[in-house]
């Protein structure tokens, strides 16, 4: 095969940031993507529809010419979010989903929920309204081993959270286990997950043999071989509940390399060309339109885009890094050769 053309891809897990970071990477997503859910996770989070709103006009403001990119976006849950307010964000359609931090996950998740009682009444009006809830699935009990994170979420968290509310649409991001994959085939509805480019390719090793990788650092953390084969075979089953997050997410150089370095790999820019090579890997290029632009779609309820994307092949003409004004910001390296590049966008 020389090239597949796919109905444009969305990005259901995206951090574009703010500021000038947002003005530099927001490009490299709106070339590629029709929508993507965007994180709330900014410095101090997007908790209210004003917020949303505001932070929608910047991303707005922030688009090339001409770029066919819409923001779907979501607010970051704390234990006093207004389910009123919420609703309404929601009956506007402003927002598609709200997304959950465990305070103290992750990147930006000190506002994040502690006590799920506290946030009960938004759930339950969630199911109601049938609003999606994205879920960053680690706890943070420090006498979990890291490697353990996202398994004891499914047993000690997620699942009593879905029998407490019956009903709740539930995205369990970035997967990284064979327990999340097994955790959403058990489950008949309500309960989809996205995939990231990254734990398609790298397992632990790569962060750690040989000398330490930041770059490859990200959490929930990369995890044994035989996880990153699960996750695979579920990308490329064509399976419904599993569609493509890229969770690209960008950090400065300076902010990466340090002695305590953030998580996350920038993967906006070369994310379709790998995909397409592990999809070609595992015999799997016909289902690739499944991952990227079919599911993610079916899952939150709306139409697959008009508009469509070819790959064909030939080496991407992809720098190392791009250049922002907080200094650079490293892509994602697959470790291989990529084989497959973007050739044409289409948007009608
Ligand atoms: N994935 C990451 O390693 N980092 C994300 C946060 C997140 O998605 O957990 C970030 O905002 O930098
Ligand atoms: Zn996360
Ligand atoms: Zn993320």
């Amino acid at each position: 095969m020389t090239q597949i053309t796919l109905r444009t891809p969305d990005d259901w897990h995206l951090h574009l940031r703010d500021g000038a970071m947002l003005r530099a990477v927001l490009p490299q997503s709106a070339a590629h993507f029709g929508r993507a859910i965007i994180m709330p996770n900014l410095v101090p989070p997007v908790v209210t529809g004003a917020d949303a709103a505001a932070y929608r006009s910047r991303i707005i403001d922030a688009l090339p010419e001409g770029a066919a990119f819409t923001p779907l976006m979501t607010l970051y849950l704390t234990e006093d979010t207004d389910p009123e307010d919420v609703a309404a964000a929601h009956a506007s359609g402003l927002i598609a989903a709200v997304k959950l931090y465990p305070a103290g996950a992750t990147t930006n998740s000190a506002s994040g929920v502690a006590d799920f009682a506290r946030v009960q009444g938004v759930l339950e009006r969630m199911a109601d309204i049938g609003l999606p809830l994205c879920v960053h699935g680690e706890v943070t009990d420090p006498a979990v081993d890291i490697f353990d994170r996202e398994a004891v979420f499914i047993d000690r968290v997620l699942d009593p959270l879905r029998k407490r509310v019956p009903g709740l649409k539930v995205v369990m991001e970035h997967i990284t286990t064979s327990q999340g994959v097994d955790y959403v085939r058990s489950c008949d509805t309500g309960l989809g997950a996205t995939i990231t480019t990254h734990h398609l390719v790298i397992n632990r090793n790569h962060i750690l043999a040989g000398g330490i990788r930041p770059h490859y650092y990200c959490l929930p953390v990369a995890k044994r071989e035989e996880h990153r084969l699960a996750l695979r075979a579920a990308a490329t089953s064509g399976d419904a509940r599993f569609f493509l997050g890229t969770d690209s997410a960008p950090h400065t150089d300076p902010a990466k390399l340090q002695p305590c370095g953030c998580a996350g790999c920038f993967t906006a820019p070369n994310t379709l060309p790998i995909l397409a090579h592990v999809f070609e890997e595992e015999g799997a290029l016909a289902r690739l339109e499944a991952f990227t632009s079919l599911n993610g779609p079916a899952f939150y309820g709306l139409p697959p885009n008009e508009g469509t994307l070819t790959l064909a092949r030939g080496a991407p003409d992809l720098p190392g890094h791009i250049d922002t004004e907080d200094g650079p910001v490293t892509v994602f390296d697959p470790g291989f050769t990529l084989d497959w590049h973007v050739s044409a966008r289409s948007s009608c």
